[in-house]
């Protein structure tokens, strides 16, 4: 899949910024917002959701690829994700993601820098598991 250009990049981690600023994080403090480059140009964001039972809560890169799921997207060319320190995203979600493009870009922002770092998810996640896996039914 094409690799984003700088100023689409830009775009991307605006959006994820935004993103971040609707994140449910009361409990651990930890504000994170994710955005989705959805071929044709397409942005579909969201933000992590905790829960005072801890380990329902769900990263911001869940949530934006439920979201776009939900709305009709199968395809991401690319991710931002937007926090302090730039974090990169948890197993969980380089699997969650995987599920959709394994040579996404993964774009991980520090808010307050501004700081990137740009990787494929298949770096992020190489061997992954995928449905080449499964029996066929
Ligand atoms: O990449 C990440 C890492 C963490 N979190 C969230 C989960 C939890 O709400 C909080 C602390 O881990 O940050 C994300 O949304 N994305
Ligand atoms: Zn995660």
């Amino acid at each position: 899949m094409t690799e984003l250009k700088t100023r689409e990049i830009d775009q991307l981690v605006r959006a994820a910024a935004e993103a971040r600023d609707q994140a449910y994080a009361p409990h651990s403090h930890f504000y994170v917002g994710a955005a989705l480059w959805i071929p044709g140009g397409e942005i579909v964001s969201g933000c992590n959701v905790e829960n005072a039972s801890y380990s329902l809560s769900i990263c911001a890169e869940r949530v934006a690829t439920a979201a776009a799921v939900s709305q009709g997207h199968r395809a991401f060319q690319a991710i931002a994700i937007a926090s302090v320190g730039g974090v990169s995203p948890c197993g969980a979600c380089r699997q969650f993601l995987s599920e959709f493009a394994s040579d996404m870009q993964v774009i991980m922002t520090d808010v307050l820098t501004g700081a990137r770092q740009i990787r494929k998810l298949s770096q992020l996640l190489p061997d992954a598991f995928d449905a080449s896996s499964l029996p066929v039914t």
